[in-house]
């Protein structure tokens, strides 16, 4: 059940040309002419948007979420709003941005869902689903129903909700009492943020117990908590791997989404292996987006970053630094490290990461299949990759309908010439806007 935007499967690379298969567009990845020196402004981030969206729909009033991105991602979890009842009313429409007027409605069953292959829909629309007065039925991409969905299905039934799988496709039957759950969350924090947000509406609330080895991409759970409390939900995380949310009401706001920082990580990575200068404006100066750890990352692989009046600055000096990361808390930013990591001048090794196997794609082997395949020296870890200098050369860098492995491409192809990014459409889960934004920094080179 595919959403209309992307017919990828995900699992396996499609190659239009080896397999003979019609459809798939290769992308000529463009070589940077020169430094770049562009300013980029960024659409608003997924991870915020589609907690808003949420967090309306069950609120006690209505209210609005502006600057909200469009994008695939952004748009499933919408139309899996509305099913459930909610009336969204778009304005200021731009390819990109939409203000939404969100009217909340008593959650309604007899729904389908069709979470494409989007982590936050899977996640966290199922605990909004057991709020409904009937069945709801959940599917995706064939690859969604390979991601991982055990923990919080799990969970949900211990709360009290009927479940009739364990992975995509189920069918979720409330009530949904709430109370006390331990779930093991190693495999993603969605797990956990899914049933925190909508946990207030449960009549006991909830209490979640994280046991297994440590939770990853934690600045997520702590975006969870702090938009929870901006809605005036009681939310105590005061112990270690517990989440405490009492049952109240949802606070209807006026939310204004903040630029997406993980999208950025390509266009800053672009100042980073041209010697030139990219500029985002709007750069929060407090966030708790987990992409603002990029300014640290590229200044450690050997950028110049600064916080100017616009924005955040990044200069590269013409090479990129090598680099030992454990990216546990920011995995969504390990396709572009790992790129930048192939064109580095010294070896790096990435870790903390074992996670993302589950992600978009097995991004772990994805990336070593892809750099190898351009003839660098990539080798997988059981938590990450070590990637060693050696040049690259020109060929097809499959995405795996992954969007963040067709921007890796794109940052490897600024500087190897002949690289080809299979299915460059597949940006459209988060940034649709990525091949003209692209080619506007690349524009203005000089
Ligand atoms: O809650 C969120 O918005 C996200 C949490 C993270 O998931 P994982 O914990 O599975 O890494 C992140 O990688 C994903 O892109 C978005
Ligand atoms: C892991 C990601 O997405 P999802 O929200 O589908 O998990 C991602 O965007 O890098």
């Amino acid at each position: 059940m595919a959403s209309p935007q992307s017919a990828s499967g995900g699992a396996e690379p499609r190659d239009a040309h080896a397999d003979g298969s019609a459809g798939v567009a290769h992308w000529p990845a463009p070589v940077a002419p020169g430094p770049v020196r562009a300013t980029v402004r960024l659409p608003g981030s997924k991870s915020v948007t589609n907690r808003a969206l949420l967090l309306a729909a069950l609120a006690d009033a209505p209210g609005a979420v502006r600057l909200a991105l469009r994008s695939r991602d952004a748009d499933l979890m919408a139309s899996a709003l509305r099913a459930l009842g909610a009336e969204m009313a778009p304005s200021n429409e731009t390819p990109s941005g939409v203000d939404w007027a969100v009217t909340p409605h008593p959650v309604r069953g007899g729904a389908s869902v069709d979470v494409g292959l989007a982590g936050t829909v899977m996640r966290f629309v199922p605990p909004v689903a057991a709020l409904a007065d009937g069945p709801v039925s959940f599917d995706g991409d064939a690859h969604a129903r390979k991601r991982p969905m055990g923990p919080i299905l799990g969970a949900l039934r211990a709360l009290g909700a009927s479940v009739d799988n364990d992975a995509l496709p189920f069918t979720i039957r409330g009530p949904v009492a709430g109370g006390e759950v331990e779930l093991d969350a190693s495999v993603s924090s969605q797990m956990i943020s899914g049933l925190l947000l909508a946990a207030a509406r449960f009549e006991k609330g909830v209490t979640v117990r994280h046991s297994g080895p440590p939770v990853p991409s934690m600045p997520h759970i702590e975006m969870t908590v702090h938009m929870l409390r901006q809605a005036g939900v009681e939310v105590d995380d005061s112990e270690a791997d517990v989440w405490r949310v009492q049952p109240g009401t949802i606070r209807a706001r006026d939310v204004t989404v903040e630029p997406d920082l993980s999208n950025a990580a390509p266009f800053l990575a672009a100042a980073l292996v041209t010697g030139g200068t990219v500029v985002v404006p709007d750069w929060p100066e407090e966030t708790t987006q987990g992409g603002d750890q990029l300014r640290h990352l590229l200044a450690e692989m050997g950028a110049s970053v600064t916080r100017v009046p616009e924005g955040l600055r990044v200069t590269g000096a013409g090479r990129v630094r090598g680099i030992e990361a454990d990216l546990r808390d920011v995995s969504e930013l390990t396709p572009t490290v790992a790129a930048l990591a192939a064109l580095a001048d010294g070896p790096s090794r990435i870790s903390g990461v074992a996670h993302i196997r589950g992600h978009e794609t097995d991004r772990i082997t994805a990336l070593a299949t892809e750099i190898n395949r351009l003839g660098g020296d990539a080798s997988e870890t059981d938590d990450g990759l070590v990637i060693r200098p050696r040049p690259l050369s020109g060929g097809v860098f499959h995405s795996y309908a992954d969007h963040r492995m067709a921007t890796a491409g794109a940052v490897i192809g600024l500087v190897v010439p002949g690289v080809e990014v299979e299915d460059i459409a597949t940006t459209g889960k988060t940034l649709p806007e990525f091949p003209r934004m692209w080619a506007e920094m690349l524009g203005s080179t000089g």
